[in-house]
């Protein structure tokens, strides 16, 4: 069997706040061998936006990134909040390099092409480079990826950090026996909205389409879900959606949601 390898999305609920955040970070630098984090931060784009006064337009949880809104995506994922998760984790003994997808090619995408939206600067990943990010694991560096890519013509592209969690973790299912954990603000995938204990313990793709078509599993929900069964259907091992602060216990399987297909 082969190397378990650990991919961890942070989502930008967390990372907006610091003491939330550093108590991630603390349980991440507990996990023993190769590591990725993929990290969000849509909150801190929209807080920088409105200070710049810029607007934030969302369709179907994908933000519309115009020019400006590309420059401060870009300063914001791969400046402020990719480095300062970089250096806190330098401070806890973890070797991080923080890199955006342009970064050593590890990630290319395509502009999603304009149907009856255009979102602008956004990327459709087509690529990932598997045996690069091995090769950075396989110098004992711990890759802190931030949600942009780039495109064969030069463009920095805005791309959905579940996704790229997603897709990373399906490249490096041919090097490890991926387990991929999306950590947020809540247990897990609730079957009350109004009860954060309700946590759902085992989702498959039935009774994720029940939960769906009730309401019960909604907005930015139902994209992550997306994700992770696509990720299962590719090679993925394991998938995971657990409270930040659960990690650990969500890696033993003792919190969160387990999805199966
Ligand atoms: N059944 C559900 N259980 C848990 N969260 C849900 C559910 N349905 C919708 N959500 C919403 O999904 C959100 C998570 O998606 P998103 O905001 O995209 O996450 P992230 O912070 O990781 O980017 C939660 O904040 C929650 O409001
Ligand atoms: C295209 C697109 O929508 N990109 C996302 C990338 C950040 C992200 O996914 O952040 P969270 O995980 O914190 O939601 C955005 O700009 O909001």
């Amino acid at each position: 069997m082969s190397q378990p390898l650990y991919v961890i999305k942070i989502g930008g609920n967390v990372i907006d706040n610091p003491e939330a955040c550093s108590r991630f970070l603390r349980s991440f630098a507990h996990i023993k061998g190769p590591k990725i984090l993929v990290h969000g931060g849509g909150k801190i784009a929209t807080q920088i936006a409105a200070r710049l006064q810029i607007e934030t337009r969302m369709v179907e949880g994908r933000r519309i990134t115009d020019k400006p809104m590309l420059d401060v995506v870009t300063m914001v994922y791969g400046g402020l909040v990719n480095k300062n998760l970089v250096a806190q984790l330098q401070a806890l003994g973890c070797n991080a390099i923080g890199l955006t997808g342009a970064d050593g090619g590890i990630i290319r995408s395509v502009r999603r092409p304009v149907k009856t939206i255009d979102y602008g600067f956004v990327g459709d990943i087509e690529a990932v480079n598997g045996e690069q990010i091995h090769a950075i694991l396989g110098s004992s560096l711990i890759p802190v990826i931030a949600p942009l890519t780039y495109s064969t013509s030069g463009d920095l592209l805005n791309t959905n950090a579940d996704t790229m969690a997603s897709v990373t973790g399906v490249a490096m299912s041919e090097f490890y026996e991926v387990n991929l954990i999306y950590c947020f603000e809540k247990k897990g995938v609730l079957s009350d909205p109004d009860d954060d204990t309700a946590v759902i313990a085992a989702l498959n793709l039935d009774s994720y389409h029940f939960y769906k078509s009730t309401g019960v599993i909604n907005k930015g929900m139902i994209p992550k879900l997306d994700n992770a069964f696509d990720a299962l259907q590719a090679g993925i091992s394991k998938v995971m959606i657990c409270h930040a602060d659960d990690l650990i216990e969500a890696i033993d399987s003792e919190a969160g949601t387990a999805i199966t297909l």
